[in-house]
């Protein structure tokens, strides 16, 4: 089920998780673009967008266009983005407008974003990015979604999902990113009661999460744990997603390069111990908790 992509295979060989050493080095000048490319008015509201390295699994490193529809169907009390869950932000945006945005898209290699190994290479030649992420909140629930991942990817771009997967919707994309939500993700009921309730039941529908692993040519499972407690329930759910261990990801919740650093004592041990990779965030290590990184 998994590709293996050619930023695997440089990062297996230590060599700068960089997919285009240099600005010449893509086929063609521009974005990609597509004649056949669907064209549409259709809007989704948006959080935010912005150019970054991709910080988390298998393409780690890589430039990305990140799109952030607003709105969640869940409430994680650690939510990152509360932005675009507890409290949505955002206007909307159409189709046409964010693939425009994707085309134009490009990252400087000199630019305080830049890693040591691009600094290292003495350039500040711009990079066109490839690479679109689509996240949110939750992409899967925002109208015209599918059309979306659709367009980007009839444009050539390499479209990866970021979902907690708890909808069955049928779209197009190059990385299933799915991260389910553990029972350790739910709202504190005195506090928050009809969300805690409501995202208990929504959380983890494991059928609607096969269904969206089997349209997928290429996934990455992303656990993120907050407690050794939830190590129970991540065998569960591997088993019930009939996964390979390759496929799952342990990431630590957290915010901080301190709180990164104290999970790595306790988790990556663990991750290790079950064959399952572990996933540092490192876009917090890169850039530190800031909004549009
Ligand atoms: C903000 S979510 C948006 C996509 C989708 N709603 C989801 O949860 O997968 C993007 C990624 O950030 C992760 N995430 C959110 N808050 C986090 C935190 N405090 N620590 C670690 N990962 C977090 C999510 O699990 C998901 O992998
Ligand atoms: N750099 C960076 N990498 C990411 N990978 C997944 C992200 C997300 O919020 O979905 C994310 C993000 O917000 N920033
Ligand atoms: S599912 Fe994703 S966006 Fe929604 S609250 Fe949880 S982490 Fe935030
Ligand atoms: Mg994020």
């Amino acid at each position: 089920m998994v590709k293996r992509f050619e930023i695997l295979k440089e990062r297996e060989q230590g060599v700068p998780a960089l997919l285009y050493p240099d600005a010449t080095s893509r086929k063609g000048d521009s974005a990609p673009s597509d004649a056949s490319l669907v064209a549409s008015n259709t809007r989704l509201r948006i959080a935010e967008t912005f150019t970054s390295r991709q910080g988390e699994g298998q393409l780690t490193g890589v430039p990305s266009f990140f799109i952030r529809t607003s709105g969640c169907n869940l409430r994680c009390w650690f939510c990152d983005t509360p932005y675009a869950s507890w409290k949505p932000e955002g206007k909307q945006f159409t189709i046409d407008s964010l693939l425009n945005d994707a085309q134009n898209a490009s990252m400087p290699m000199a630019d305080d974003r830049a890693t040591d190994e691009d600094s290292s290479r003495g350039t500040d030649t711009s990079i066109r990015v490839q690479h679109v992420v689509l996240t949110g909140g939750e992409p899967l629930i925002a109208a015209g979604f599918p059309e979306l991942a659709t367009t980007l990817q009839n444009a050539g771009f390499h479209v990866t999902v970021e979902t907690a997967g708890t909808v069955d919707v049928d779209f197009p994309c190059d990385l299933l990113s799915l991260s389910p939500k553990l029972r350790g993700s739910t709202p504190d009921a005195a506090e928050h009661p009809t969300w805690s309730q409501t995202h208990e039941e929504r959380r983890m529908p494991v059928t609607t999460m096969r269904q969206l692993i089997s349209r997928s040519s290429n996934i990455q499972v992303k656990f993120v744990v907050d407690s050794p407690d939830e190590f129970d329930e991540i065998l569960g759910v591997v088993a019930d997603l009939e996964v390979a261990a390759s496929d799952v990801w342990i990431m630590p919740q957290g915010v901080t390069v301190a709180q990164l650093d104290a999970a790595a004592t306790w988790l990556a041990p663990w991750a290790s111990e079950h064959g399952f990779e572990y996933c540092d965030r490192m876009q917090i290590r890169w850039y530190g908790n800031r909004r549009g990184t």
